[in-house]
């Protein structure tokens, strides 16, 4: 911004000073004396620019997230305000010698006295019934206690305690084949009663192309409402064009499959439960290969785990029997950025360069440090016959001791935790010097392609920062490195 513009926003009154800019703001946040203030702070619906508050908070120990909890965008979280989101009608700043017109910050922040009237009725205080204002939005977090400050010593935010909720049905909509480049996949989307989006399942389990019968071992892992019939007027040609098939689909073979007539049952104890992840969306860290993050890396080190052949326990005798196909599923949440969705992710990201932690940083931006929910996954994963009593448990993959609390308090079967640990970690606990990460296997150092599926390890500073983080804040199950035990942000 042009320091020129913002001298014409600084009005020296009999008074005092009048604050109507960010850089008086933050000079008057970040100087050795508090100026005098005509009237105070602007709090609400003012000219305020989020990355600059941020900016003092880094370096004002008096401030707190509650300051900074507006939006740029106007009624960005209030889908009918005018110009909310049709950035068509924006029209863009005036030029000339006007005052410049600047969006107003909406305050997504509910009346003080609102907020204090809901956590009163949380704490069983009994209190008139809450009516937000309008043009309010009541951040008052749903499932997290977000720390009055963000970098509260507290080191841990926990995520969501959720309850079963039983009333989410889930529909296969479509499966088809994917080779990887870990071997074979199918891709499942699903619609769901409860968003519009369109999540998925990435199932592995190859055997069910093969001419062996795996199936005395381990049951296919297959939709329960793809493999349904869905009308009587549905035709072959419908069911195989939605994926309800088995076997390879090709010209010289279509053969439908049958809806599943039992429930689900336990396989022999002669090999492990399958593999399950539940993947949240990435699209900077999956899609262009972002090394500010390890989701691209997770999911190809996903995919490669459950496609590695399966060891039968020694009870079997026959050499062939030895090995069966591996299987597993990855869910697939449209969940992007930790629930918070791309546009705050990246804003988020900016708050990151300047300082702040990807927990604080969602925190100043007025979400909960984590906002996703799992009752989808956990219908689709009952869908497909894993996790319920009577079926096969799952062994989940995940650092995040959240999730798996999460799952459990859902129902879900779960036998056993396996952590993912990343590659570059892995590969520095090899090598001699710790700082050594993101060899290929001619000990040569990559970074092109470095976290898409079928690529090598993801690393750097930020990758670091945001693994610590992980550990530090979020309690996920890593180990740290001795010297790596503080929480430096
Ligand atoms: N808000 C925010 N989201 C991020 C950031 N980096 C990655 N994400 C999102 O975080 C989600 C993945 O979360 P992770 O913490 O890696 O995974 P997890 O599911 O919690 O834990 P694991 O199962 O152990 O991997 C995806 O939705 C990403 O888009 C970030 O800096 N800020």
């Amino acid at each position: 911004m042009d320091a020129h513009v913002h001298e014409t926003f600084l009005t020296h009154t009999d008074n005092g000073l009048q604050i109507d800019s960010d850089l008086a703001l933050l000079d008057a946040l970040t100087g050795p004396a508090l100026p005098n203030i005509k009237g105070g702070f602007k709090r609400r619906d003012s000219d305020l620019d989020p990355l600059l508050l941020a900016a003092a908070a880094a370096s004002g120990p008096g401030v707190t997230r509650n300051h900074y909890h507006h939006d740029f965008f106007p009624g960005v979280m209030l889908p009918k305000a005018e110009g909310s989101w049709d950035w068509t009608k924006w029209k863009g700043e005036p030029v000339g010698t006007r005052p410049i017109q600047r969006y107003a910050y909406v305050s997504r922040q509910a009346p003080r006295h609102l907020r204090q009237k809901l956590e009163n009725k949380e704490n069983g205080v009994p209190g008139q019934p809450l009516r937000p204002a309008d043009n309010t939005f009541l951040t008052t977090p749903k499932r997290t206690r977000v720390p009055s400050h963000p970098t509260s010593t507290s080191p841990f935010i926990s995520a969501p305690t959720p309850t079963p909720s039983k009333d989410v049905e889930v529909k296969c909509m479509a499966r088809t084949r994917i080779p990887t480049p870990h071997g074979l996949a199918f891709l499942h989307l699903y619609h769901n009663n409860r968003d519009n989006k369109e999540h998925l399942a990435i199932i592995v389990d190859p055997a069910q192309l093969s001419d062996t019968d795996y199936s005395i071992f381990a049951p296919p892992i297959r939709s329960r409402s793809l493999d349904a019939v869905w009308s009587d007027s549905e035709t072959e040609m419908d069911r195989l064009t939605r994926g309800a098939y088995i076997g390879r689909l090709s010209p010289s073979s279509r053969t439908v499959s049958s809806p599943m007539s039992q429930s689900p049952s336990r396989p022999t104890d002669l090999i492990p439960s399958p593999l399950i992840r539940i993947h949240s969306e990435c699209f900077t860290g999956e899609t262009i290969g972002s090394m500010r993050c390890d989701c691209g890396e997770q999911l190809d080190e996903a995919i490669r785990l459950m496609s590695q052949p399966i060891s039968m326990s020694s009870l079997s005798t026959s050499a062939a029997a030895q090995h069966i196909p591996g299987r597993g599923v990855i869910v697939y949440l449209r969940q992007e950025g930790r629930g918070i969705g791309l546009l705050s992710k990246i804003r988020a990201y900016n708050l990151q360069d300047l300082g702040h932690d990807t927990v604080t940083a969602n925190l100043l931006l007025g979400h909960m440090a984590d906002e996703r929910g799992y009752e989808i996954a956990i219908a689709i994963l009952r869908d497909l016959g894993l996790g319920s009593e009577s079926g096969e448990g799952v062994r989940l993959l995940t650092n995040n001791p959240d999730k798996v609390k999460a799952m459990e308090n859902e129902g879900l079967r779960v036998v056993e935790r396996v952590p993912m640990v990343p590659r570059s970690w892995r590969k520095r606990g090899q090598q001699a010097s710790p700082h050594v990460v993101g060899f290929d296997d001619d000990g040569g150092e990559r970074t092109a392609g470095a976290t898409m599926v079928g690529g090598d390890a993801v690393h750097g500073e930020d990758l670091e920062k945001y693994l610590r983080t992980k550990v530090l804040r979020m309690g996920h199950m890593l180990p740290l490195f001795p010297q790596e035990t503080s929480y430096a942000a």
